[in-house]
């Protein structure tokens, strides 16, 4: 018999249930960013799902578009010329591998730091001045979009004043990080009833993470009905989905919760995302805003810094409890967490 010392990396790729068209999700909240109706419409699907789409949000289809093109010539070269802009880790080109501590998925991808309103002179990644001008125009306006749903969530909340939550990612040195997935078709699993893990299960760490794709879709929610059903979430190229996050979740003491997701990939087409991650700096103490604490009501998290929560998120796989070492009632198994974080 002979032994792999090291298995091939394919095989480390979990395999997942095909999505059917019955997984499809049609009840995805959309929300107009221009209507009056915004506000209530983005609290009331971050308290029932953690995600909703946003549609007349003000960013032009040719900024999405020259991005998305750029993105797919850059992925387009040759693996050595893309390795040559790796690892990334902090930042740069990845493959296959997400994060130091395990977690394989079938991708490849471009992880960025974002200075303001475009990608850091730290990272030498992409080299191209088209790529980097592309990404520059579109995050721009995806900051701006971010920056317009978390004001609307403030009024729709009542929290005053309305930049209260998204000043935090807007401060100089806020920790804001963009990133380029790109999802290869897998056509060896083809009419097999299964599909490989693109990116597996997982919350997002920021507030909130706004995502773009192309018309390929893949992405999955985890409904918070009490079910955990996984559902599909129906491309489009048009508009722009966002994710509630960790942050956001203690923020509002657990009136928002994160949400559960995943990229499971197609057999037959490559599917590019853009994500956003809109994330305070290392020194905001992440805790419940106090007009959102009813009379009586307890934090249900211990204090901590977005810097702590980092920290402590560097060393997780991708589909642990982020924030389990800050939970005040912690369960049984999580304590281990909460004491190794040293708390
Ligand atoms: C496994 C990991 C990858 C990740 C860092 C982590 O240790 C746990 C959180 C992961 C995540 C998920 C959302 C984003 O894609 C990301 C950039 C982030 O902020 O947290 C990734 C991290 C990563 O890929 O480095
Ligand atoms: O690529 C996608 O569509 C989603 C990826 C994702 O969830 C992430 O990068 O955190
Ligand atoms: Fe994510």
């Amino acid at each position: 018999m002979v032994v792999l010392a090291n298995p091939p990396v394919v095989d480390q790729i979990p395999l997942l249930r095909s999505p059917g068209p019955a997984d499809y999700f049609s009840a995805i909240p959309v929300v107009d960013l221009s209507s009056p109706g915004a506000a209530r419409a983005v609290v009331d699907a971050c308290e029932r799902f953690g995600f909703f789409k946003v549609v007349n949000h003000g960013v032009a289809t040719e900024t999405m578009d020259r991005a998305e093109a750029e993105a797919v010539r850059f992925f387009a070269q040759a693996q050595a010329d893309k390795d040559r802009a790796g690892p990334a880790y902090p930042f740069g080109y990845g493959s296959k591998r997400i994060g130091l501590n395990g977690d394989m998925g079938w991708l490849e991808y471009i992880l960025l730091a974002v200075d303001s309103a475009s990608v850091s002179d730290a990272c030498a990644v992409p080299s191209s001045a088209a790529f980097r001008n592309a990404l520059n125009e579109y995050i721009a306006g995806v900051r701006n979009v971010a920056t317009r749903v978390l004001e609307a969530m403030a009024e729709g909340l009542g929290i005053a004043p309305v930049d209260a939550l998204s000043a935090m990612v807007k401060e100089q040195g806020s920790d804001q990080v963009f990133r380029v997935n790109h999802y290869p078709p897998c056509p060896a699993l083809q009419g097999l009833g299964c599909s490989a893990t693109g990116f597996g299960e997982h919350t997002d760490p920021q507030l909130v993470s706004v995502l773009r794709c192309n018309g390929t879709s893949g992405l999955q929610i985890a409904l918070q009905d009490g079910a955990r059903q996984w559902v599909s979430v129906p491309s489009d190229r048009d508009a722009f989905f966002v994710n509630v996050g960790d942050s956001l979740q203690v923020l509002t003491n657990g009136r928002f919760r994160s949400v559960k997701h995943r990229v499971v990939t197609n057999s037959l087409k490559s599917r590019v995302s853009f994500i956003y991650f809109a994330g305070p700096q290392l020194a905001q103490r992440i805790a419940p805003l106090p007009q959102l604490l009813g009379e009586g009501e307890e934090s249900l998290y211990k204090e901590f810094t977005w810097g702590d929560y980092k920290k402590a998120a560097y060393k997780t796989r991708l589909g642990d409890n982020r924030l389990s070492p800050f939970e005040k009632f912690a369960r049984w198994p999580d304590r281990a967490a909460a004491t190794e974080a040293g708390l």
